[in-house]
């Protein structure tokens, strides 16, 4: 193996520095405290997960955490008033409503009913028009956290040919509006993409979001080329045995083959460890910038696009 990995929980955890210090300054100098409000509809293993671990960090960056756990079974009238509650409260700087969200539930009504300032995930249809543009916006956090692992390695990224494989509304595309921001040359590949292998060939940065375990091999990578990995998929590892009740014992894995990309690429993201920190650290950073932004104040510098 010859790349450099890229630490993303050492480096959620110099985000989460950057944010506990302004929150401190808010404090001190303003007496506002950042308040963020994670609304949760059903029992979903992971997502109780995510959302216990983004309560939490609120917590230990010394903002305020508003937990709101309602049943799988509410109805969208009830979580839609919650959220009308929410846009309206003034301690609540930063509003998510974890995904997936139970079938039943209209998830585009759902969030673009959260008031566009507040939408700490940037999913709101105003924030996607506003980062299509270029003009400032909520960023969604995983895309925000691979562009800062992404400047932090690179430097600058301007002229730079990227490939991102994937075009999901959450990952994908606004992945590809950032790096194009940054100006780089962007390429967004899919299923439907003819010859992936030569296209991701020509990147010398490739983000890897598709969802398919260990898709992206080794011989797809241009040597030196720096690769993200967003996927974070859950496979059998029967070489790890098995679990009490008899089943198989399970492991992480990315979207790229870890072993044959390092050996080629100049960087890469591990899984776990790489891109997944970074996401609820960069809800964080959201939070703290959507508080400063309400209150007239400059944003914190290094925690936005
Ligand atoms: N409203 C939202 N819903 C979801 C989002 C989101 O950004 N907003 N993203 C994902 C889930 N997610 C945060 O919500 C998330 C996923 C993974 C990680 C993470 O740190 N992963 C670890 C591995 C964890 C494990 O062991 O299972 C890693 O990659 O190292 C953080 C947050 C979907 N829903």
């Amino acid at each position: 193996m010859s790349a450099t990995i890229i630490d993303g929980k050492a480096f959620a955890a110099t985000v989460r520095e950057k944010v506990a210090a302004h929150v401190a300054r808010l404090k001190s100098d303003h007496d506002i405290t950042p308040g963020l409000a994670v609304v949760l509809v059903g029992e979903d293993p992971a997502s109780q997960v995510y959302v216990r671990s983004k309560g939490k960090q609120t917590i230990e960056v010394g903002m305020n955490s508003y937990e709101h756990k309602l049943p799988a079974d509410t109805s969208e009238a009830v979580l839609l008033d919650l959220i009308e509650r929410l846009n309206a409260d003034p301690e609540v700087h930063g509003i998510l409503v974890q995904l997936p969200l139970p079938k039943h539930l209209d998830e585009d009504l759902v969030i673009n009913s959260i008031a566009p300032a507040k939408d700490v995930d940037g999913f709101h249809i105003s924030n996607v028009g506003l980062l299509g543009t270029g003009q400032k916006s909520m960023v969604p956090c995983t895309p925000l956290g691979c562009l800062m692992m992404l400047r932090e390695h690179h430097g600058d990224l301007s002229g730079l040919e990227a490939v991102v494989i994937g075009r999901s509304n959450i990952v994908g595309k606004p992945m590809a509006q950032l790096l194009l921001g940054d100006s780089c040359t962007v390429t967004i590949a899919h299923s439907r993409t003819r010859d992936l292998p030569g296209v991701v060939r020509r990147a010398d940065i490739v983000v890897a979001a598709v969802g398919r375990p260990e898709m992206v091999q080794g011989d797809w990578i241009k040597p030196g080329a720096t690769v993200i990995d967003v996927g974070i998929n859950r496979i059998d590892a029967p070489e790890k045995g098995t679990n009490e009740d008899g089943s198989v014992k399970t492991r992480l894995v990315g979207d790229c083959d870890f072993d044959s990309c390092a050996a080629v690429a100049g960087a890469i993201t591990p899984v776990p460890g790489g891109v997944g920190p970074m996401t609820i650290a960069c809800l964080l950073a959201n939070t703290v910038t959507a508080c400063c932004r309400d209150a007239g104040l400059p944003e914190p510098e290094g925690l936005t696009a």
